[in-house]
């Protein structure tokens, strides 16, 4: 698995904390491909500066971060590369808009807020449509929570009662090529990319 690019993306402030005028914790230069953490310590002001490969400040759009930064790594994809991207940060820093966004579809369009997955998905099948290619799609969803993995797209057990139902844990195992693998997920053939949004 590859790990392509490093982008971070600022929440903007939201309009609570723009009434009241709260100070700002960060600063982003994005043409510096720098966040600072501001710090007073001793009424000193000790900024603490960061460098990525790519920053995106709080007025950055969806479609923006993702033509930047996700598109070339879908591209690679498709191209034959395995690649991954992933939102990492605090609770409520904004992985999840980031990563889904708005995912509601109107006649086909994608929203503004879309964020990253239903385009990348839109991206894949249009670019598969495109070519007139000859391929099948299959998706896996499963989640790591407090250490555990849970496959998504697997049943709930039947036999047990409504509260005690849940999603069957999966194990983390190495192939013995060096990679690591989740073993047993569901696999799920999909066929467009409305299909699932
Ligand atoms: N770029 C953005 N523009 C506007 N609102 C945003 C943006 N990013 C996040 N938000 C809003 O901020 C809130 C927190 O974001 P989000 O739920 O995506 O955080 P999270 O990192 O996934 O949190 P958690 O780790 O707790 O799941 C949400 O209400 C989300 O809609």
């Amino acid at each position: 698995m590859d790990i392509n690019g490093l982008g971070l993306d600022a929440l903007p402030l939201n309009d609570d904390e723009q009434r009241i005028n709260v100070p700002k914790a960060i600063t982003c230069n994005e043409s510096k491909r720098e966040v600072s953490v501001l710090q007073n310590v001793a009424n000193k002001q000790v900024d603490k500066v960061f460098t990525f490969d790519k920053v995106f400040g709080p007025k950055a759009q969806q479609r923006s971060i993702y033509d930047q930064a996700i598109s070339p790594i879908v591209k690679e994809v498709l191209d034959g590369f395995n690649c991954t991207v992933f939102a990492y940060g605090q609770t409520g820093t904004g992985k999840t808009y980031t990563m889904e966004g708005g995912m509601r579809n109107k006649a086909g369009e994608l929203p503004a807020e879309a964020g990253i997955i239903p385009r990348a998905v839109r991206q894949i099948f249009d670019t598969l449509e495109g070519q007139n290619a000859d391929y099948s799609m299959k998706v896996t969803f499963w989640e790591l929570y407090n250490e555990e993995i849970t496959d998504l797209l697997a049943s709930e057990e039947p036999s047990k009662s409504s509260e005690e139902r849940q999603k069957k844990p999966v194990s983390l195992m190495e192939d013995g090529k060096g990679c690591v693998v989740v073993r047993g997920l569901e696999e799920e053939a999909v066929y467009s990319a409305n299909r699932h949004l």
